[in-house]
């Protein structure tokens, strides 16, 4: 289990973490997300020691990274791929973490094989592809078997194959029960990957919850309606939080009512309806929604005064 509170990092006058605090809970898949700049790596390089926190703290099952004797035993992390010696292998850099870890070799053959890397094992790092450095990477996180992962962003440079291989070791590794934490910018893996999800803007906390919920309380949903009453059936639903749009051909888009009162409220008026068809939000609409006050490098919308 991560465990955060009020974790406070300032960088002179620039707060880049302010006051977080938040549980990332064993057995799920853990999605970690913010706009650029929102605090996302600052708080993983406070979570894993490479940076000490103005105020707060961070603990990994209970302690803080400093005070694991072997800290690469318990936390795997991802922060920076291409950390690498370019001169060495893939293999030659395991071997060598694995020596100074005392982790046995054949863990380290076992890794290579569980990222992929087998055939290119032997070659320099410095030749990698951003993919292959990304593989390696994550071999580095898993190397010593940790209970807790934490990865920034380890789908980035990936290929479809790559990204899916990704999803898998990830859900299958929550599965084990480990503590798994990701972020990442790309909104319809992490639908796809997380279960749950801690959102951050302007270093403090957004939201804490699951995926799903999230959505569906973002109330971003619509239901399409086909209807040869639609211009009646629209004034009977129009009320305050109800947005329709798409009259006037014999199809509405509604926002704020669910199939159920617009079926409902067909059938009272005596209103045939074709069709009524809802259509969930994305992760990516709600977080768009949640976000959109606390983005720090807004891109400047054409014709609207910023
Ligand atoms: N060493 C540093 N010195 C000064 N400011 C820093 C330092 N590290 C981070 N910051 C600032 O703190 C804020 C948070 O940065 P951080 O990299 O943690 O955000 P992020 O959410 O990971 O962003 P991104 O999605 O772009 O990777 C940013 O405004 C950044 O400029």
């Amino acid at each position: 289990m991560i465990e955060v509170h009020q974790l406070t990092k300032r960088y002179g006058d620039k707060t880049a973490v302010d006051g977080l605090t938040f549980t990332v809970e064993p057995g799920t898949v853990t999605g970690f997300l913010g706009p650029n700049g929102a605090g996302k790596s600052t708080t993983m390089r406070l979570i894993t020691g490479l940076d000490s926190p103005t105020a707060g703290h961070a603990r990994v099952n209970g302690k803080r990274y400093a005070d694991f004797a072997a800290p690469l035993r318990e936390v795997g992390v991802l922060l920076e791929a291409r950390a690498v010696h370019a001169g060495r292998s893939a293999h030659h850099h395991l071997r060598a973490l694995a020596h100074t870890h005392g982790i046995p070799r054949s863990r380290v053959d076992e890794v290579i094989g569980m990222v992929g890397l087998r055939e290119v094992a032997r070659q320099r790092a410095g030749k990698f592809s951003l993919g292959m450095g990304q593989r390696l990477g994550i071999a580095v996180a898993l190397l010593a078997d940790p209970a807790t992962v934490l990865l920034d962003e380890p789908v980035n440079g990936l290929d479809p194959e790559g990204v899916l291989w990704v999803r898998r070791l990830l859900t299958s590794l929550a599965a084990e029960g480990r503590t798994v934490l990701l972020s990442s910018h790309l909104m319809s893996e992490m639908a796809q990957t997380a279960e749950h999800l801690v959102i951050i803007g302007r270093g403090r906390l957004l939201a804490d919850t699951t995926v799903d919920r999230f959505v569906r309380e973002a109330g971003l949903g619509t239901v399409k309606v086909v209807s040869p009453g639609a211009a009646l059936l629209a004034e009977l639903l129009r009320g305050p939080g109800v947005e329709i749009t798409g009259e006037g051909h014999g199809t509405l888009q509604v926002a704020g009512a669910d199939a159920e009162l617009i079926g409902t409220t067909a059938a009272r008026h005596g209103i045939p309806v074709y069709e009524l068809t809802p259509h969930a939000a994305s992760l990516e609409d709600a977080f768009m929604e949640l976000t959109r006050e606390s983005v720090e490098y807004p891109a400047a919308a054409q014709g609207v005064a910023v």
